[in-house]
């Protein structure tokens, strides 16, 4: 065999177990027909939160007009926008040279199955003993005459100029926190949502009220709506049509509905590797229906969050179970999520609104940060955290926040959470004062 373990794709669920893996002298490739680091690195993650920084700091400065600040900066699209190239175009390289300089052999372009063992790359075939499948997702194409008109999350990361009237389809994570980019850039955003219910993985109360002021700011929603088809206009616009006769002209159409596994393009049925519409299917090994391939992060059918976290913990268990650290089954700690809406919601553990559906066993607290001198040395209003706890074991097993501050806050107790923290061993915590641990810490039921 070439090697001992070849990962298709460089994401998050190849180099972080890749490189380890490596170091400890096994014979590793990887091959990558797009971006090294993968769709985080280059297109997901990393670029998103560049351009988010200015919002962030913006939404303070609006919070302390007349309390000490005078004035609210603008975004310049443009420089912006550079700023993201000088920091993101590099990820490319830098993902690479992470694989070579510890020795991995990277190998540019498609991968397809020729056998359980062999991989296909140009005509040039490569062995292994094992190999995992780490072949992310791409963005969903919505399937109406005229969709070549849509653009997807990577076309916005790189937007030259913001148009002035965007309108994005869908209402999950990418819908919602371009919709809050856009808009705070000065674009009319309009939201058309299939259902209702926007980013149905977070608390129905505090998607709400974070829905409500992205109205308040000029977003407009367009629910229940199926889009039928796009038309360009003769003054270049795009001419939108619906359901009842739904009718509107944009500039700019985001088609933010999702993302579909790439395992349709590595020859998998020829192999009897089983995959479905929502990933590869594993057992709790990470071990696809073939003994010695194994599938990791957003490419496997899974009930945890598609995320870069999970995608790096399921690369690093499987370095583990490669090198015989590790032989059991894999088990998920608690998964934190944000959404980067501007304030954040975030969570981890029990959801908020399960618990609120099973009061017999679990008891919400929920405090809002408004009487809080802390959190209002910002003056943020309507900052909201809920902690979740066990009525039989008393312990804090959820919590979800509405701030700016969602995803620290929320940081902090992932500890709490995954080590089932004693009171006890709370209560022997020292954070710095005056701090946002410290004043989370507060509400906890110490002594
Ligand atoms: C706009 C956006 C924003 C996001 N923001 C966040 C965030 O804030 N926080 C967060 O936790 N997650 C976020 N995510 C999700 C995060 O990016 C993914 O969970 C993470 O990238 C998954 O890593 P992965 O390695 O499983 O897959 P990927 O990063 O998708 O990597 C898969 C790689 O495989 C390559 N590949 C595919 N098929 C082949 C083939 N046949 N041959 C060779 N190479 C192949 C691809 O080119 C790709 O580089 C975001 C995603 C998007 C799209
Ligand atoms: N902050 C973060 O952690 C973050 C940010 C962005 C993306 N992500 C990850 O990236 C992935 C993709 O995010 P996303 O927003 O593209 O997907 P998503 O699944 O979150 O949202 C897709 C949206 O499109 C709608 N939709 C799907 N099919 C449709 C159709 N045919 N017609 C109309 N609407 C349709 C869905 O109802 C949903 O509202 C997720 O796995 C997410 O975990 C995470």
């Amino acid at each position: 065999m070439d090697f001992s373990v070849l990962y298709i794709g460089s994401g998050q669920a190849s180099w972080n177990g890749a490189v380890p893996l490596a170091k400890s002298g096994a014979k590793v490739a990887v091959i990558e027909e797009s971006q090294y680091g993968g769709v985080c690195s280059n297109k997901g993650c990393n670029a998103k939160i560049i351009l988010d920084k200015p919002l962030e700091l913006i939404n303070r400065v609006k919070d302390l007009q007349g309390r000490g600040i005078d004035g609210v900066p603008t975004v310049n699209w443009e420089d912006l926008m550079a700023h993201k190239h000088e920091l993101i175009v590099p990820q490319d390289a830098h993902g690479k040279e992470r694989l070579d300089n510890v020795g991995i052999t990277t190998i540019t372009g498609h991968a397809e199955f020729v056998d359980t063992h062999t991989v296909a790359v140009d005509g040039k075939t490569y062995t292994a003993d094992k190999i995992v499948i780490a072949t992310g997702l791409r963005p969903h194409v919505l399937d109406v005459p005229g969709h070549e008109l849509f653009e997807n999350s990577t076309d916005f990361l790189s937007l030259p100029h913001m148009p002035k009237h965007v309108t994005i389809l869908g209402g999950g994570f990418v819908a919602i926190e371009f919709a809050t980019i856009a808009n705070a850039v000065g674009a009319q955003v309009d939201v058309i949502t299939r259902s209702n219910r926007l980013l149905r993985q977070f608390p129905a109360q505090y998607v709400a009220e974070v829905q409500a002021d992205l109205k308040a700011r000029g977003v407009r929603f367009i629910s229940d709506m199926n889009i039928k088809s796009a038309e360009k206009t003769a003054a270049g616009q795009i001419a939108l049509t619906g359901d009842h006769e739904f009718q509107l002209t944009t500039d700019y159409v985001l088609d933010a509905t999702g993302r579909v596994p790439n395992h349709d393009q590595l020859n998998l049925e020829a192999i009897g590797v089983e995959a479905n519409q929502r990933g590869i299917v594993v057992n709790e090994y990470l071990q696809t229906s073939v003994e010695n391939i194994y599938a990791a992060g957003d490419a496997i059918d899974k009930q945890v969050p598609k995320l870069t976290p999970t995608a790096a913990f399921e690369s690093r268990y499987l370095t583990a179970r490669f090198k015989g650290d590790n032989d059991g089954p894999i088990v998920y700690p608690a998964i934190s999520e944000v959404v980067f809406t501007s304030p954040r919601i975030a969570q981890v553990g029990v959801h908020l609104d399960q618990a609120l559906a099973e009061p017999d066993r679990y008891e919400v607290t929920e405090a809002s940060y408004d009487g809080d001198w802390y959190r209002q040395v910002e003056n943020e209003q309507g900052a909201k955290l809920s902690l979740i706890f066990d009525k039989n074991s008393k312990a804090l097993v959820g919590a979800a926040e509405k701030s700016n501050n969602a995803d620290n806050t929320i940081n902090t107790i992932v500890p709490y959470i995954q080590m089932k923290m004693t009171k006890e061993q709370l209560n022997d915590l020292v954070y710095v004062f005056p701090s946002i641990e410290y004043t989370l810490q507060r509400r906890l039921p110490l002594v």
